[in-house]
């Protein structure tokens, strides 16, 4: 299998259009669009050669100041519009009446799995030939089957976000679709030795959350297909290799895995967001270790937030210009790589191979050994990121702070410990008491990953973190969690017909905002999260209007309800005496 620094030294052609270089810079600084990712989107017309020559020559003719105008005259010339290596496709898999519907008590809610399993439909993604015959006319990294995108201005897929579309998916019974895009992930990790953030060359110098072992494992949980589980063992396996030897720090004498990008220069789908922020650096190499800053956030999934802040005091208030996402060691991701490195061990069990199986088995225990030292924080009763500039633990709410709860890295001989300690965690920070869902951080800074935005990939963490922490209180916090997410997410449904990327805590219904660009509806892994737990808990949900209980508020008019109904009955009885 190809190595990460082959992938690196293996320069593509259109790198110098939609990665680096005059063309990216003069068009984004342009500020010819709304949003930065859409120029970087476009298909080239010409060779990447000759739209370079042409470039120059357009300068040479501009004496290197062209208007707006004359740049966005240049790029209609030379590039096509945006979808253009796309065809309609409807799945082939897709089916009408998938089972999970008739898990679903409540007509309206019911209703509404039908159409978040339509909505497939729209979020399917086939390239065409021309893709594969000239890939560099593209920004789109060629994958063999379709894909399921999660929507909006997201056009490619993402990887993370792929974990909850694929068990949506495994949910409305499009085992075909998910097993495609698993073959795809596979065969880019093949190409690239890892895989990239999204599926776009300007993509290709970061990674997100590293959960293809998790979606495989997911894929055959459902199918029962363990050959599948042997046959993914060597791409597993490289990519497990990869985080670990690229993404290791040390912390209180530990190995442990932090986020941090390759690559030089700004985001190219940010380009003029990162050039903004960068102007508070004077010199070339501070505007360099800022732009890592922001590449290392945006492959944490958490871009941005003042979780990755670290200020003068080693706080975490801030703005963009704080990020020292590489100096903070996150729980997740070292959860996430525990999970990985058990599944492994898990597939090579069913491979036979014991040996391998016994070595990942050691990998696994060595980084929960870890998990244990840096994360675990006995005063705050819960994980912790580590600050590796003031080597000190953060102890600041995030969800992914009970991620090991999700994967299950913790001694299971301190189940009834932590459980204790989590919710009285939860309790201590009021998380219950937000009706539109646990918020991503408890500050409000305008970051999309902050305060009040909720996010459904960690309303999932959180649900199934407490569900799999198994003590009656733990299983009972996420039931009651879990309802209201789904509750909520159908308010803001009924009223928008619409899927959004991210909610408002503050309130039921609400949909998120902030950011670098306007909130996304579709929305894959809204959709995948609602679908696994409209399955879970549709027998049990029935909304106020259908009977159903919304808290105190519906028992106030039941009384009132009941009460008028007696005093009638009391009065009408009176007058026919
Ligand atoms: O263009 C800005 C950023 O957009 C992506 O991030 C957000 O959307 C992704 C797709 O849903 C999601 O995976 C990520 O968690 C979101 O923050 C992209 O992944 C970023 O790299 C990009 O800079």
């Amino acid at each position: 299998m190809e190595s990460k620094s082959d992938l690196s030294s293996s320069e593509l052609p259109q790198d110098q259009i939609y990665c680096y270089g005059e063309l990216l810079h003069t068009v984004q600084m342009a500020h010819l669009f709304a949003d930065s990712k859409t120029f970087v989107d476009r298909k080239l017309k010409n060779t990447p050669a000759e739209t370079i020559a042409n470039f120059q020559t357009f300068m040479a003719a501009k004496n290197n100041s062209p208007t707006q105008d004359e740049i966005r005259e240049f790029v209609e010339n030379n590039f096509d519009d945006l979808g253009k290596e796309f065809v309609p496709w409807e799945p082939t898999d897709w089916v009408e009446h998938p089972a999970f519907i008739d898990n679903i008590n409540d007509p309206d809610l019911k209703q509404w799995g039908v159409d978040l399993n339509a909505i497939w439909k729209d979020l399917g993604r086939k390239m065409i030939d021309d893709v594969h015959a000239n890939p560099h006319f593209y920004s789109i990294i060629p994958v063999d089957n379709p894909v399921i995108v999660p929507g909006g201005r997201f056009i490619e897929f993402y990887y993370w976000d792929s974990y909850w579309i694929i068990r949506g998916l495994l949910y409305s019974q499009m085992t075909h679709t998910a097993r495609g895009m698993l073959e795809n992930f596979m065969s880019i990790v093949r190409r690239f030795g890892f895989i990239p953030n999204g599926g776009r060359i300007y993509y290709a110098q970061r990674s997100q959350p590293p959960l293809l072992a998790a979606m495989i494992k997911s894929y055959v949980e459902f199918t029962k297909d363990t050959q599948f589980a042997v046959q993914s063992l060597e791409v597993l396996e490289h990519e497990f290799e990869y985080w670990m030897n690229n993404h290791t720090v040390q912390a209180k004498g530990y190995n442990v895995c932090a986020y941090g990008g390759i690559s030089p220069g700004p985001r190219p789908e940010s380009y003029r967001e990162d050039i903004e922020t960068s102007k508070a650096f004077v010199t070339d190499a501070e505007k360099e270790e800022h732009y890592a800053e922001l590449k290392a956030a945006a492959e944490s999934g958490m871009d941005f937030s003042s979780r990755w802040f670290i200020n003068d005091k080693g706080e975490q208030t801030g703005d963009l210009t704080h990020l020292k996402t590489r100096s903070i060691v996150p729980v997740e991701l070292n959860a996430i790589l525990h999970w990985n490195a058990k599944i492994i061990a898990e597939f090579y069990r069913l491979a036979g191979n014991n040996s391998k199986a016994e070595e990942y088995e050691n990998k696994a225990a060595k980084i929960l050994e870890a998990i244990e030292a840096v994360h675990w924080n006995e005063e705050a009763g819960v994980w912790l990121d580590y600050d590796l500039i003031n080597n000190k633990s953060r102890n600041y709410f995030v969800p992914t702070n009970l991620a090991p709860l999700w994967t299950m890295s913790y001694n299971l001989n301190d189940t009834e410990k932590i459980s204790k300690s989590v919710l009285k965690y939860i309790e201590k920070l009021e998380l219950d008491k937000y009706p539109g869902g646990v918020p991503n951080t408890l500050y409000r800074t305008g970051e999309q990953w902050d305060f009040p935005n909720v996010w459904p990939p960690m309303q999932y963490l959180l649900i199934k973190g407490l569900e799999n922490l198994g003590t009656q209180e733990s299983k009972e916090l996420s039931v009651k969690w879990g309802h209201r997410w789904v509750k909520s997410n159908f308010q803001a449904y009924s009223e928008t017909r619409a899927m959004f990327e991210k909610y408002d805590a503050e309130r039921f219904g609400g949909h998120g905002g902030g950011g670098e660009y306007d909130v996304q509806k579709g929305f894959g892994w809204s959709n995948g999260v609602i679908i696994e737990f409209l399955d879970k808990y549709g027998r049990n949900i029935t909304l106020p209007g259908n009977g159903g209980n919304d808290g105190g508020k519906l028992k106030m008019w039941s009384v009132i309800g009941i009460t008028a109904i007696a005093v009638i009955a009391v009065v009408v009885g009176r007058l026919l005496i």
